[in-house]
């Protein structure tokens, strides 16, 4: 029997589930701030980087009794899966910033002039990135408290293709573990095989290694273990042609989300053995 809570403060929600798995939504958020919105180029250039329906897709989780915290803050206004320090996750590779100025295609997010400055900056860290990292900080320990080890699953789409970071067509399953140091191997292989099952192409530690939230939560050695997946578009939804995404479709995205229960049940299940 299920006994979890919803708690939803103004952007930030937070599902406490029971199973040992923790599935994180930082990017799937569309809300801009009125003083933001005002200095946007435009409303669908600073969304085109959402991750799109990703949170429909995932929407079986709390079936699974997971616990899932999620922003509907964009990731254009702050991008909590980013160092709060503003270093790069890639140093020396095109990437997108903490509270990112341009798209990943490279176009300009602000009219010129209008981009934050370092006080702003700290301002967005303080609303946003804060507390979306005291709960899943919080979460961890809560679900820690109750099991020797569990799962942080982090949640994520892109385009196939983005010249601007990656050559070619990306492929469908993306899995991120930091060069094997936020999971335990033996998980990543268990993640690997239903991947490669069912058809879809998948690689490990490929372009996508995983981002802020994999890299400083993951600690196998303390009983947490992180993965990110990303999700190339093309495998759940039709990909963007121009800025607007196509609606989400259930039927599109059947073949799909068959895989994630899948998954996600392996993991959870993995946590709790
Ligand atoms: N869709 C989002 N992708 C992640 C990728 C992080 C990484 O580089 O591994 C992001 O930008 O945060």
């Amino acid at each position: 029997m299920m006994n979890a809570t919803e708690e939803t403060i103004d952007w930030l929600t937070i599902r406490r589930g029971a199973a040992p798995l923790l599935v994180s939504l930082p990017h799937t958020g569309t809300t801009l701030p009125d003083a933001v919105a005002a200095r946007l180029l435009s409303r669908s250039r600073a969304l085109k980087d959402t991750d799109w329906w990703i949170d429909r897709l995932y929407d079986f989780a709390a079936a699974l009794d997971a616990t899932i915290v999620h922003t509907a803050i964009s990731r254009t206004v702050i991008d909590v899966n980013r160092d709060p320090s503003g270093a790069s996750l890639y140093p020396g590779q095109a990437t997108t910033g903490l509270c990112p100025t341009t798209t990943f295609d490279g176009d300009p997010l602000y009219h010129a002039g209008q981009e934050p400055d370092q006080a702003e900056i700290e301002r967005r860290r303080d609303a946003y990135f804060a507390p979306y990292h005291a709960a899943l900080a919080s979460e961890i320990a809560r679900l820690r408290g109750s099991h020797e080890r569990i799962v942080v699953y982090d949640c994520h789409s892109i385009r196939s293709e983005v010249p601007r970071l990656f050559e070619g067509t990306l492929p469908n399953f993306n899995i991120g573990t930091n060069d094997g140091r936020s999971a335990a191997p033996e998980l990543t292989a268990l993640a690997e095989a239903i991947c490669d099952a069912s058809g879809f192409s998948r690689v490990t530690n490929g372009r996508f290694k995983g981002g802020w939230i994999t890299r400083s939560l993951g600690d196998p050695a303390g009983g947490v273990h992180a993965i990110q997946m990303e999700l190339a578009c093309r495998g759940y939804m039709d990909e963007l042609a121009g800025d607007e995404p196509a609606p989400y479709d259930a039927d599109r995205a059947a073949p799909m989300r068959a895989v994630l229960v899948e998954l996600l049940t392996a993991l959870k299940d993995w946590a709790g053995r």
